[in-house]
């Protein structure tokens, strides 16, 4: 959680996430922050020196993960929009990623801040559709089509289930 404004982000509602991506439990995780901006989703995040592919340059797994984490977090915070309530009710809901189709534009700077964005585009059952753009220093470096499926619903929950925790 940020503690210097109180401002929460959708993964400050994952309790017991310790995801390598997005998970607030994780010491060693890359603790990406995802918030609304209309109707996209946005994440902020700066990388560190351990993260480069080429000297400095993002690396391509790095940047796939950082997609991943945000648009599993978006399926989860849309399906409560759509449901018009807070991150903070139940029943809970959590994404797995079905689909990740990462085409990679042009090298990313692994010394600037890179910017996500991120919109639903089609959401049917279980499954949420996603396209994702990714930005440094202005310009679209990588873009994504992502497919997440529900995978835990707490209303449902019957117990046994990889995804509970
Ligand atoms: C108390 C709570 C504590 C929680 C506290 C922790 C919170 C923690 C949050 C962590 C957040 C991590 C975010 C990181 C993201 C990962 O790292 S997730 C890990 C990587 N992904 C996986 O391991 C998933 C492995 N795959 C699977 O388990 C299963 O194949 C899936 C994806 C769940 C699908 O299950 P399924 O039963 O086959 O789905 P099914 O009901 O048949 O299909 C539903 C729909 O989805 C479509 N679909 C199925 N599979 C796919 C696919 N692979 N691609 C595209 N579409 C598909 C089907 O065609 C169908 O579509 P329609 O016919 O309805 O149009």
């Amino acid at each position: 959680m940020n503690e210097q404004n109180d401002k929460k982000y959708f993964q400050d509602y994952m309790n017991e996430n310790v995801c390598f991506g997005c998970g607030i439990h994780n010491d060693q995780g890359l603790h990406i922050k995802s918030e609304w901006d209309g109707e996209e989703s946005v994440c902020v995040w700066e990388s560190e020196e351990k993260y480069h592919g080429w000297s400095n340059l993002m690396n391509g797994g790095v940047m796939a993960t950082l997609i991943d984490c945000h648009c599993m977090c978006t399926a989860m915070a849309h399906a409560y929009k759509l449901e018009g309530r807070a991150l903070n009710t139940m029943p809970e809901y959590r994404y797995a990623t079905g689909t990740l189709n990462v085409k990679y534009l042009k090298p990313t700077s692994n010394n600037d801040p890179v910017e996500l964005r991120a919109k639903v585009t089609e959401v049917k059952g279980k499954k949420t559709v996603m396209h994702c753009g990714f930005y440094s220093l202005g310009e679209k470096t990588a873009e994504a089509e992502v497919i997440a499926i529900r995978v835990y619903d707490s209303s449902q929950d019957s117990g046994a289930n990889v995804f509970k925790s």
